[in-house]
């Protein structure tokens, strides 16, 4: 029978208070509780948490404070990540990004969801869908990316947009919700 990780992983629905969750959850939250006290100016001590926060990232990855998550283990950053103030990433599936990835202040990135059934959701199960974002990509300020939504390499989301949808490469996207805005080279 699959943990209840393993379901949360899968898209399936799971329950968020079992044990080995609430466990996870807890050490991200003292983990990402150190990253937003240690000053900007002991950059390898913070780059050191991130890494140990993070299922991978590239060599240099710089986050600003606060930064917030759910599980820190689900996500996945390539070389040069770069998030700017109050990023919150909620992890409860996989989030995938590319490399040279810049995220503008107060960007979401969310995967989970809770039932639109009202009984279900009252039950406390929840499900969460994958987020994966390309190489290149600039994510701008009070932009909010879906659940199960992928975005290609060279994407910029202008800010303030709420990207329901996946889009290919190079292009501009932008409004609520996110619409191509412009082809970009
Ligand atoms: C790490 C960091 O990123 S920190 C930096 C934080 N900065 C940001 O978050 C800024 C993000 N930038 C944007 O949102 C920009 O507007 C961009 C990049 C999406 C677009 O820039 P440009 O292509 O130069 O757009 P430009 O200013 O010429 O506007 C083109 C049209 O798009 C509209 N537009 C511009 N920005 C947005 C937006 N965020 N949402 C919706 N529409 C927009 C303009 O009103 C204009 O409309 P019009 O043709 O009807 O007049």
């Amino acid at each position: 029978m699959p943990s209840e990780f393993e379901k949360m992983l899968s898209g399936q629905h799971y329950n968020p208070f079992d044990a080995e969750l609430m466990a996870l959850r807890k050490n991200a939250r003292q983990l990402t509780e150190q990253l937003n006290q240690i000053s900007m100016s002991e950059i390898p001590k913070r780059t050191r948490l991130i890494k140990s926060l993070f299922g991978s990232t590239g060599k240099h990855i710089y986050i600003e404070s606060n930064f917030r998550c759910d599980y820190g283990v689900n996500i996945h950053v390539g070389e040069n990540f770069y998030a700017n103030f109050d990023c919150v990433i909620l992890d409860v599936a996989e989030v995938r990004i590319g490399d040279n990835c810049l995220m503008a202040p107060q960007v979401g990135i969310y995967t989970p969801g809770h039932p639109l059934d009202r009984k279900e959701r009252v039950s406390g199960l929840e499900f969460g869908l994958p987020v994966t974002i390309g190489d290149d990509c600039w994510i701008g300020g009070h932009a909010v990316i879906n659940p199960g939504v992928t975005l290609g390499d060279n994407v910029v989301v202008a800010s303030g947009a709420v990207v329901t949808k996946s889009f290919g490469d190079n292009v501009v996207i932008g409004g609520n919700p996110a619409r191509v805005m412009k082809q970009i080279s």
